[in-house]
């Protein structure tokens, strides 16, 4: 039997990357990798330490350096950072490595999920987060639709729910293929 190809969620912060990735691994019975977690976990400190000490360039050079390390991981589930796919790096290696299934999410999605703020620098540092989530979404959604090879409006619908309708959208699909 053919194995899982690996799947890999991008989207906004606060889509739900983390949350669903997690319901979607324990689905399928595959590994579950969040790319933030590996950094913090690989560097002991948070992602808001690293973007005071090194700024956002550094940051996205450990991200890119671990997006590297982690698609070499099989069978896995992979939730990323939503500024993953500013890279082109990074985005060639998420398409030629798994399936990629873009979150799609409305601002005030992202408004309620991103509230309580922690550890994200971008809006822990921004005093109009509503424009700063605009802005990083005009320049983010066709970059993220220019790797998708899935795309799911996330709704209202609780993760549980949201993480079987994309297990069955990607068997639909025939994720083998890709
Ligand atoms: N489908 C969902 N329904 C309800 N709450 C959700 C859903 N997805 C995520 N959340 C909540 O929103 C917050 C942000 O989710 P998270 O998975 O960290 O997003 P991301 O990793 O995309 O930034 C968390 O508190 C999570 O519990
Ligand atoms: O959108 C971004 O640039 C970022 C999103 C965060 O991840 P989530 O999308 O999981 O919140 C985290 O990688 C970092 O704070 C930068
Ligand atoms: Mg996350």
């Amino acid at each position: 039997m053919a194995a899982n190809p690996n799947i890999y969620l991008i989207g906004p912060m606060g889509a739900g990357k983390t949350t669903v990735g997690r319901r979607i691994a324990e689905i399928k019975g595959m590994q579950f990798i969040d790319s933030d977690q590996e950094i913090e976990k690989r560097t002991g400190v948070d992602i808001s330490f690293i973007f005071d000490m090194e700024g956002e360039d550094g940051f996205r050079k450990r991200e890119s350096d671990m997006i590297a390390t982690l698609v070499n991981e099989t069978n896995t589930v992979m939730a990323t950072g939503g500024g993953v796919i500013l890279e082109s790096a990074n985005r060639d290696l998420l398409s030629a490595r798994g399936v990629v299934v873009y979150l799609e999410t409305s601002l005030e999605q992202q408004l309620a999920r991103t509230r309580n703020n922690r550890n994200r620098p971008l809006l822990e540092g921004s005093d109009d987060v509503e424009a700063t989530l605009t802005q990083l979404m005009e320049e983010r959604d066709p970059l993220y639709r220019s790797i998708a090879d899935l795309t799911v409006k996330t709704g209202d619908q609780p993760a549980r729910r949201l993480a079987r309708e994309i297990v069955e959208r990607l068997e639909s699909i025939g994720t083998a293929e890709i």
